[in-house]
């Protein structure tokens, strides 16, 4: 089944009250950072305090995610070697502006694994993209590795880069959205959009996570618990949504008994697609626990 990734929880490197806790508030990833939220003095302290985290705090099955510091910096080596050794699930590269960024980094983290005799290609990748250049670049990059689990849109630094800044219609990051859900899905990988940094502004928060589901981004990059919940209402199908999926599901098969490949279901045409997301609505049903294995509705 495909892995749930509607949030994925940035928990800065260098605070040891919250790694410790970032697995109990039910992120489907949680994403600890040595890159923007780690000061330069404190560098060497947070990849040691990750590290630790990730060998001795049990995360259940949450997907453990380091967000590195770019090889172009001092940090960027001894973090992939850190991360690789403790066992990481996912690299994130931030600031993703080329093919060559990614493939730089997956050569170090092939090294890394040949060092400490881990299996090659067990450590997979994703790339933030955050800037002009990285968005044009954006399908390519998504189609760089075979490590790569997902893009996801940086808005802090990239509307930094565009000289705008944040507004709540989202319109200055329209276009930078689109190539990045373009690029990810042509490469047949996940999409995320970026953090919502107004964390008491719930309302602000959710206008955003609708849009986004909307879109069709697989999930969210969060900065705090109070988030996590916010966009799981939004990603979860309703019971009425589980229903038409069954509806759909089971007008096709009858259709098939006749041997048609198309049906009307309540005077609305169901073909080929129609059933695939059917078919998507009750894999996200089963995989956020709202309907047995035999898709009955038992959510609260
Ligand atoms: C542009 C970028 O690069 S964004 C990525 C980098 N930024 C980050 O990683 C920021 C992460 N988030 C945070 O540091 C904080 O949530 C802040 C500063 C935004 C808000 O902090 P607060 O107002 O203290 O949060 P709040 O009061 O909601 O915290 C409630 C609890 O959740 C914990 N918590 C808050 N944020 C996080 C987090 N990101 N990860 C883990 N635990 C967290 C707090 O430690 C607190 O725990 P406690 O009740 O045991 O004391
Ligand atoms: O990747 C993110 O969502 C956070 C970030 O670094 C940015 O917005 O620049
Ligand atoms: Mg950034």
């Amino acid at each position: 089944m495909e892995r749930l990734r509607r949030t994925m929880m940035f928990v800065p490197g260098n605070n040891p009250g919250m790694l410790k806790d970032a697995g109990i508030y039910g992120a489907d990833s949680v994403m600890f950072d040595l890159e923007d939220s780690v000061s330069l003095a404190e560098k060497d302290a947070a990849r040691m305090l990750v590290m630790q985290a990730l060998q001795t705090v049990d995360y259940g099955d949450t997907e453990l995610v380091v967000r590195i510091n770019d090889l172009e910096t001092p940090f960027g080596r001894p973090d992939i070697f850190a991360m690789v050794k403790a066992g990481v699930d996912v690299i994130r590269l931030p600031k993703t502006e080329t093919v060559d960024d990614v493939l730089e980094t997956e050569a170090v983290i092939a090294e890394a694994e040949a060092y400490f005799n881990i299996p090659h290609k067990t450590t997979k990748m994703m790339a933030a993209i955050e800037s002009a250049e990285g968005v044009l670049n954006a399908p390519a990059i998504a189609k760089a590795s075979d490590r790569l689990i997902g893009i996801a849109i940086g808005a802090e630094d990239y509307v930094t880069n565009m000289k705008t800044r944040r507004y709540p219609d989202g319109a200055e990051l329209s276009f930078a959205r689109n190539m990045i859900l373009h690029g990810a899905r042509a490469a047949g990988i996940a999409a995320f959009d970026t953090v919502y940094s107004d964390v008491d502004n719930e309302a602000g928060f959710k206008h955003e996570v609708e849009l986004i589901h909307e879109l069709g981004f697989d999930g969210k990059s969060v900065i705090n618990p109070r988030q996590i919940p916010l966009v799981n209402a939004i990603y979860a199908p309703t019971e009425n949504d589980v229903q038409n999926a069954k509806d759909v599901l089971n007008a096709i098969e009858e259709a098939r008994i006749k041997g048609s490949g198309v049906i009307a279901l309540n005077g609305k045409m169901v073909d080929k697609p129609v059933v695939a997301r059917a078919q998507r609505t009750m894999m996200l049903a089963e995989a956020s626990h709202l309907v047995d294995q035999e898709g009955n509705w038992h959510a609260e």
